[in-house]
């Protein structure tokens, strides 16, 4: 029978079926960190379970910890320490391998994962924490959950799931210079809206994926979760394979060629059949930015703002009103007239390598507007370094950025630092709602080109003209 690439891994995880879609399937990873990681671990632990084995187990320590250079426990949002504290000491109880502040491995968890090989093709491996579909371009089925969940999970390595149904999202013909997979994902949730892939895992395929460095996937499945979907991922192919060999947590040896001979039967079989099947061109995609407060608020970055969308009864989507308010934005208003206050490069969407070469390219020799507060988060440690020996990190303090240590930042405002009242930030993020990054701060979501070319700009510009 011709199964589909998720079907496929779904299958070799059933431990049981239960009543219904719903399977217990089991966990080959649980990854965790000090926000979420840690309640799943206290409560297990106040509840006399044991995790059944910690070496399916990891943790790093990335949404609390500050992210200034020289930092410690000690952080800005009130009693973050307690929680870092409280992980590690849970971590050293269950003997989890703990990426600890200060460890060279430390960073976002969505981008240590891949970097360190341990999440692989085929594997099932939750978190609780809703970018874990991220982890699904290198072939996984990775999906965020909740902290009990996560307790369960520890608990049993198995988990209950319900079948979702599944979506393929082909993308054809090619992007023009400078587009990006933050430009695709975007596109894609404009175009079918945020709620478009609820109740689906979603493959993405076709030439332009096969087309992306495995980085660019990982920022593309990243925001499957902020189109709704389960999760999403991608067949792995011989640059998924060539970008796992030799990491640390990868196989090696002849458990490596066992591994990969397995590995390159994880495709969608020609004749599978998908619930539903949405094709994009490429060529229809450019440099894409949002203007209001949800990721399927999109334009170009060269464009205007919308008309306020009228809703079935034909009057004007109240949800358009209050977006447009908050965001102080109206329509047929040029987005390149929108002065920032803010620029930030960060998050599990994009905060890699290739993200920080694209910025430094277009920040080299320039400077950010005066005014203009840029900050540049890298997404691990080892990301961080490697810049550093590109001399990445001198182009952009020369340009005027901040140049922090790795964490989720400013991605996300928890009662800490935050880019202030009713700031206007261009950001790489993935996440745009009302104060998302501070209070009442307005978040405008595109690609670290957009970004750099924008804190030059002093005002939301198109990354194009800055080559
Ligand atoms: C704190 C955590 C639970 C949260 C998530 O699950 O997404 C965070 O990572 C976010 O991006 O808002
Ligand atoms: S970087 Fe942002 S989106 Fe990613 S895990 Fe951290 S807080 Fe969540």
């Amino acid at each position: 029978m011709a199964n589909t690439l998720f079907e496929k891994i779904w299958q070799q995880h059933v431990v049981k079926n239960l009543e219904g879609d719903t399977s217990l399937l089991y966990i080959d990873r649980i990854f965790l960190h000090e926000r979420t990681g840690s309640i799943a671990l206290k409560s297990l632990s106040a509840d006399g379970r044991k995790v059944v084995n910690s070496d399916q187990v990891f943790c790093t320590m990335d949404h609390i910890v500050d992210t200034f250079v020289g930092r410690n426990d000690n952080t800005l949002m009130p009693s973050g320490k307690d929680f870092i504290v409280a992980t590690r000491e849970a971590c050293a109880e269950a003997n989890i391998k703990l990426f600890d502040v200060n460890d060279p491995q430390q960073g976002i968890v969505h981008v240590i994962s891949p970097e360190l090989g341990i999440v692989q093709p085929g594997c099932t491996l939750v978190c609780p924490d809703s970018h874990t579909c991220s982890q699904g371009a290198l072939g996984a089925l990775a999906w965020g959950i909740g902290s009990s969940e996560a307790e369960h999970a520890l608990a049993t390595k198995t988990l209950r799931v319900t079948k979702p149904k599944t979506m393929k999202v082909e993308f054809v013909g090619e992007l023009a210079d400078v587009v990006s997979a933050k430009d695709m994902i975007l596109h894609l949730i404009g175009q079918y809206g945020a709620a478009g892939g609820a109740g689906y895992v979603i493959e993405f395929c076709g030439p332009a994926i096969d087309n992306l460095e495995i980085e660019a996937r990982l920022t593309l499945c990243n925001m499957a979760v902020e189109f709704s979907a389960f999760s999403g991922l991608i067949a792995p192919d011989a640059k998924a394979i060539a970008y796992l060999h030799n990491r640390p947590y990868a196989p090696k040896g002849e458990q490596w060629e066992r591994a990969v001979e397995y590995w390159k039967t994880l495709y969608s079989d020609s004749q599978a059949t998908f619930d539903k099947v949405i094709t994009i061109d490429c060529a229809d995609i450019g440099p894409t930015i949002t203007w209001g407060t949800s990721p399927e608020h999109t334009c170009s970055v060269n464009g205007v703002v919308p008309e306020i969308r009228l809703n079935d009864n034909g009057l004007p989507d109240q949800s358009y009103i209050r977006a447009m308010d908050y965001m102080q934005v109206s329509p047929n208003m040029r987005l390149s007239d929108l002065a920032i206050d803010a620029a930030f490069i960060g998050s599990c969407t994009n905060s890699r390598i290739s993200d920080l070469r694209i910025a430094a390219k277009i920040l080299n020799g320039r400077k950010v507007a005066s005014g203009v507060k840029a900050i540049c988060v890298p997404g691990s440690t080892l990301v961080k370094k490697q810049a550093e020996q590109e001399g990445i990190d001198k182009i952009l303090i020369e340009a005027g950025f901040e140049w922090r240590e790795s964490g989720c930042s400013m991605c996300f405002y928890a009662g800490g630092e935050n880019f202030g009242y009713q700031k206007r930030v261009v950001t790489s993020t993935n996440r745009n709602f009302e104060s998302r990054q501070g209070p009442e701060t307005r978040s405008h979501l595109a690609s670290p080109a957009t970004v750099a070319a924008s804190a030059i700009a002093g005002h939301l510009a198109d990354p194009r003209d800055y080559l």
